[in-house]
């Protein structure tokens, strides 16, 4: 059925509907959810109190309303823990013949002090890639040698912290920080492991906010200028710094492995030749984040297991033909653990019909969030997908834009969902796969103070991140 076709679908009154993305088809049933979306015990209710209601780690979403206030991020903590035990199991196995592998949960994706302990018991590493950062998984009490410290600009004061504290590892990401860190590790009298970050000039496919290994960009050292070589010639003369590898980071949200064949291909190059040159032998590579998940029925992404295997075929492969021995490979998934463990509960509070041209509508649902705690839409025209979360409904389908209350007109979370027709305020959503770079993006527009974030498990709810207050807003106000 086309979008013109679609005469249940257009807002009440209206002759037609808006433009409906090709990806985006209107569901037989609105109540049903797609697996691939949701953290793995959301289920919907077909009986009881809350019969309709969603369902997530025992709990109704309508309870959790109550006890928690709207809007919240509700992570699934077995959600969560399984996604990054999968990622630390297929590494390992896919890499075992050649000494494992370790993996680096993105801490930027989402972190706080349960969320490095819970990486941390399951034994996964840690990266960081502020003082803010580091300072959570070193007072959540991650082993420091566990952690890793990122920066295209790192401070001082981060570099003093990572190398006092003793963290295994420094990603330098220009010349002068070689500098800094060196100078650190002599001050400290420690000789502090560091890896050499590279651009190698590959081109991902993902939004170009999110591509980080394109010559035209902040991060790494460009190997194709001869930077990152330079780096490694002037770390290896250093007594102060033990060179561990080389490392790259091609950008997020991918959904194959081809750009990470180039990046594996270009990076082992520089690896041999550095054995070549030097007389050294890396014993580590990191080959960084960046694994796609599905926020809409869009998106395919591969299980931890498919794409371990592919990489390491890819790695055992083009390190045979250079005739090397494999490096201890690390990775750094961020958005794939946290992403699609969260979703965001949101209570609708208008709903309008505004009329477009040539007599179609639009659908506005707006709630009590937004922009301030899912900047995603508007910064990368991400889209996500949504369901009514408090209670089934036979309504048939209108397609539906969900905003937010800011002072803002793109201040949209999801830019189109086919919603039923009967939504009305007091109504609860939940979007899905939230988990990973709506709450660490979050902001506090508008003075609108940041959700919290509420881990459910077993029956149990716990708040991991409390609701930022109006108190928290005028604290920091002087005079
Ligand atoms: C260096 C580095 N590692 C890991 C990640 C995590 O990426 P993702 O959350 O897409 O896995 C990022 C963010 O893109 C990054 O910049
Ligand atoms: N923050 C981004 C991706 C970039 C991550 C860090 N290099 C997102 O929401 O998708």
């Amino acid at each position: 059925m086309s979008a013109h076709e679609a005469g249940a679908l257009h807002a009440p009154g209206y002759g037609s509907v808006a433009t409906v993305p090709a990806w985006l088809r209107p569901p037989d049933d609105t109540n049903v959810l797609l697996p691939a979306l949701w953290a793995r015990t959301v289920t919907r209710l077909t009986q009881g109190g809350a019969a309709g209601a969603l369902e997530v780690g025992g709990l109704d979403v309508v309870g959790l309303a109550e006890r928690f206030g709207t809007p919240a991020f509700i992570l699934d903590e077995t959600d969560f823990r399984s996604r990054a035990t999968a990622f630390r199991d297929a590494f390992a196995e896919a890499f075992a013949a050649v000494g494992g592998a370790d993996v680096y949960y993105a801490g930027k994706a989402f972190l706080c002090t349960a969320v490095a302990r819970w990486v941390a018991e399951d034994g996964l590493h840690l990266d960081t890639c502020s003082g803010g950062e580091l300072t959570v998984a070193l007072r959540a009490g991650v082993a420091p040698e566990r952690i890793a410290l990122h920066g295209n600009n790192k401070l001082d004061f981060e570099i003093d912290r990572a190398v006092s504290n003793g963290v295994g590892r420094i990603v330098v990401d220009s010349l002068t920080e070689i500098d800094r860190v060196a100078e650190a590790a002599r001050r400290y009298g420690v000789r502090q492991p560091v890896m050499v970050r590279v651009t190698v000039g590959v081109e991902a496919h993902t939004h170009e906010y999110m591509s980080t290994a394109h010559e035209d960009q902040k991060f790494g050292l460009s190997l194709s200028e001869g930077h990152a070589a330079a780096a490694i010639a002037k770390i290896l003369a250093l007594p102060e710094l033990e060179l561990r590898g080389l490392h790259s980071h091609i950008g997020s949200q991918i959904f194959d492995t081809g750009g990470f064949e180039v990046a594996v291909r270009r990076l082992l190059d520089l690896h041999a030749a550095t054995k070549v040159q030097h007389g050294v032998d890396l014993p580590e590579m990191d080959l960084g984040g960046g694994y796609g998940i599905a926020y809409t029925s869009e998106h395919d992404p591969l299980e931890p297991k498919a794409l371990a295997d592919q990489l390491a075929a890819i790695v055992l492969r083009e390190c045979r033909g250079l005739g090397i021995d494999v490096p201890r490979i690390s990775v750094e998934p961020g958005r794939a653990i946290a992403g699609p463990s969260a979703f965001t509960l949101y209570r609708v509070g208008t709903v309008k019909d505004v009329p477009l041209d040539g007599g179609a509508a639009r659908r506005y649902v707006s709630v009590d969030g937004g922009m301030s705690d899912n900047i995603r839409t508007a910064l990368y025209d991400a889209d996500y997908s949504c369901t009514l979360a408090s209670r089934a409904s036979s309504a048939g389908p209108v397609l539906s834009r969900v905003v937010g209350k800011h002072c803002e007109s793109g201040d949209v979370v999801v830019r189109d969902e086919f919603l039923p027709s009967d939504v009305a305020p007091g109504d609860l959503l939940a979007v899905p796969a939230t988990g990973a770079y709506c709450r660490s993006m979050a902001s506090q527009y508008n003075h609108v103070p940041r959700p919290p974030v509420v881990a459910v498990r077993d029956g149990e709810a716990r708040v991991i991140v409390r609701r930022e207050t109006e108190d928290d807003l005028l604290a920091l106000d002087v005079g």
